[in-house]
């Protein structure tokens, strides 16, 4: 039931989504001793920095997203990164995680200067992408749908984002029936987990906020998709 273009849709996606991760040298850092709130809040700076450069180059591969108008491209990446870097990173961290990663972020993130209120929120969202288990079609898909959002603060034309998104929320659908034959809310159940990414980003606001007010510093490319500093 896939049509041509869909297959072809699919395959580079997934490779893209595939090829595009944060490189191992810089997530086995996780695994350094050192647990200070500076040294966590430093090594999740870089670990940031390193998502966002991936999220980029994914991004440059969706068919179509250079295409778009060269503004939007831009109101796009900085409307959904920190979206697709939950995303991603919930992802990874329900991934069969390389020795221990996932207990070590967690302690990581707890011990970085993130208050407790937004650490709730954020640990729910990452167990209810785990009881999901997306397959990585899935997972690629999804991460795609989020960076096509139309309603981005700043896009022109909505339009051109609406028709590039429709195509990859038909293609995850028939993935969901193919992968899920057995739950059919299984799709719907996708796009509520974008729901809850939209208020992890509200929280995520908050969060640069209270980090700024003590001071912390980001790196270049973090103050840009943020528009800290
Ligand atoms: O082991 C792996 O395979 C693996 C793969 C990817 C991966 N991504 C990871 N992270 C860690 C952190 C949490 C998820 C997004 C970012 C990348 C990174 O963001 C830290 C962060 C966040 C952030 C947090 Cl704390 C949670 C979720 C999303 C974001 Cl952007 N906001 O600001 C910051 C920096 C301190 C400035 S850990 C990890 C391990």
């Amino acid at each position: 039931e896939f049509t041509t273009e869909q297959q072809a849709l699919m395959r580079v996606i997934t490779d893209a989504y595939n090829k595009h991760q944060i490189p191992q040298d810089v997530t086995k850092k996780l695994l350094q001793d050192q647990y200070s709130t500076e040294e966590n809040f430093l090594l999740l700076t870089e670990m940031a920095t390193s998502q966002v450069q991936v999220l980029v180059e994914f991004t440059k591969n969706i068919p179509g997203f250079l295409s778009l108008d060269r503004e939007d491209q831009i109101a796009l990446l900085k409307g959904s990164a920190v979206e697709a870097m939950f995303l991603r990173s919930a992802q990874a961290l329900n991934k069969k995680m390389p020795i221990g990663h996932t207990e070590v972020l967690e302690e990581r993130i707890h011990k970085s200067g993130i208050s407790e209120e937004f650490i709730k929120p954020m640990f729910n969202f990452y167990k209810s992408i785990g009881e999901l288990h997306m397959v990585l079609e899935e997972q690629a898909l999804l991460t795609t749908i989020t960076i096509l959002t139309p309603d981005r603060p700043y896009v022109k034309d909505q339009p051109a984002v609406e028709r590039l998104q429709e195509n990859v929320l038909d293609l995850l659908r028939k993935m969901c029936v193919l992968h899920h034959p057995q739950e059919p809310q299984y799709f719907a159940r996708l796009l509520g987990r974008l729901t809850e990414l939209r208020t992890l980003s509200h929280y995520h606001a908050e969060m640069l906020a209270s980090w700024k007010v003590n001071n912390h510093k980001f790196t270049p490319l973090l103050c840009e998709i943020w528009d800290v500093q």
